[in-house]
Formats: C-alpha cells, structure tokens, sequence
C-alpha cells in the first residue's frame, strides 16, 4: 500500500498541499482528482522524492521510501521520457539496463497491442503514440506500483480507448495503479478508488463502487455535488 500521511508542501509562500493523507493500494485503480494547478503532479513527484516535502511522510508497503523502493515503483509521467533520437527499441533498450525487473516478453505484448513499430523514432511519434510508448516503458516493468501522470491527457478518443483497454487487461494484473487525471468521463468506469484534491486539501476519498450501490451516483455525479455550488 501507499500511504500518503499529512504531507505539506509549499512553493515560497503558497501552500499547494495542505497536510494531504490518502492510501493507494495494491490491486486497485486508485484515481487522483483535481483541476488545473491543484498539485496532483506534486503529489507524485514527492512519492517518488522528487521533491522535498515541508511536512508529512509517504510509506510504501509500510516503510519509507529509499533507493529499494524504487524497484517497486515505477513513474510515468506525462511528458516524453525518452531521448528524441531514440527509437522505440532502443528506448526498451534503456529501460532494460536501468530496471532489473524489465519484463521483454510483456513490453512485445504491449508493442503488438498498440501496433507500435520497433524502429520508430520517438521525435517522430504522434502524441497518442508517445502515451502509449510510455505507458509501455512503464508497464515492462515488473513494479508493484504504477504511478502515471495524467495518461490521457490530449490524446484522440481511439488512442485513449486503446489505453483504457490496458488498464483492464492482464497487463496491469494485480498492481497498485495511481492516476491522476483532470477529466474523469472516459474512464470512471476503470476506477476503483477516488481521491478527491481541491485547494490542497483532499475532499474527498471513495470507492466508485460504494457511491454506485449505495448512493446511486456515478463519479462525476459525485464531483459535481463537489465542485459545483
Ligand atoms: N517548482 C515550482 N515552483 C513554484 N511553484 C510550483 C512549482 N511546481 C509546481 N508549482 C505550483 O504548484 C501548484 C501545483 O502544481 P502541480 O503541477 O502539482 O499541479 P497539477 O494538479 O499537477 O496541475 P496540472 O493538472 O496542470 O498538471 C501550481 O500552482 C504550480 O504553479
């Protein structure tokens, strides 16, 4: 599990997190929500000790997070991670040499299912294919955890499908996945759990299936009550 525990973080005067506690756990589709500038990003970088927290702590399997976990973790962030030059192959290459537990056999299922070609330049990829790339350097990895910064951000409704189809298959099995995202509606039905960031502080946190059985309400319902006043 990833505990997040009252972590504080401020950029000069502006507190963009304000004691935020949420847990992510293992075998659910844990979902960071928040508009704009609300310190989703933030959030995933502290998880991965890109940056220095004010206050607070972030526990990983009930340990705080050294260089071990990062063999437990991986990050996917929304921009190109790759070399420009590089080809999609070399990129795995790369990748190979950098995580011990680097799984070949699940990034050429990955790169037969989003019919990527091998000998592609990453310079050259559409922005559709660029998310399915890193999505694909992400999930070769045979990391307990997936972190990704918002993975359908800007991309064509068939990409986004595409993608959306990798979060139900034996591809993700049964790992903890964060996402953060700003637009909910093409995937509240992948979602296990919600947390719900607004002005720095978390909101709300529910599981999507409790809101549909008890309440009635689907995600965005949820959200509206929320966001709208
Ligand atoms: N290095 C920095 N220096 C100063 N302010 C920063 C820095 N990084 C982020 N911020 C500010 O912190 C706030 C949260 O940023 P963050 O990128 O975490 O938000 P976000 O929710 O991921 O936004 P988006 O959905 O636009 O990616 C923003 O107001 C941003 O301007």
């Amino acid at each position: 599990m990833i505990e997040v525990k009252d972590i504080v973080k401020r950029f000069g005067r502006k507190t963009v997190l304000d004691q935020v506690s949420f847990t992510a756990e293992k075998g659910q589709i844990t979902c960071l929500i928040g508009v704009n500038g609300m310190g989703k990003t933030t959030i995933m970088n502290a998880i991965m000790k890109l940056t220095p927290l004010q206050a607070g702590e972030i526990l990983v399997d009930g340990e705080k997070v050294k260089k071990d976990t990062f063999e437990k973790i991986v990050f996917i962030p929304d921009a190109t991670i790759m070399l420009p030059h590089f080809t999609i192959e070399m990129a795995m290459e790369f990748m190979k040499d950098f995580y011990q537990n680097w799984n070949q056999r699940r990034a050429d299922d990955m790169l037969a299912f989003f019919k990527l070609n091998r000998k592609d330049k990453i310079a050259s990829l559409s922005k559709g294919n660029t998310a399915k790339v890193n999505l694909l350097l992400g999930l070769a990895v045979d990391a307990d955890y997936i972190l990704m910064d918002e993975p359908f951000s800007g991309i064509d409704i068939f990409s986004r499908e595409q993608i959306a189809e990798v979060f139900t298959s034996h591809l993700i099995e049964d790992r903890g996945v964060l996402i953060t995202t700003h637009e909910i509606g093409d995937i509240e039905h992948l979602i296990d759990k919600v947390v719900l960031l607004n002005d720095g502080k978390i909101q709300k946190e529910f599981m999507t299936e409790d809101v549909r059985e008890s309440e009635g309400k689907s995600v965005i319902d949820v959200l509206r009550e929320v966001f709208v006043q």
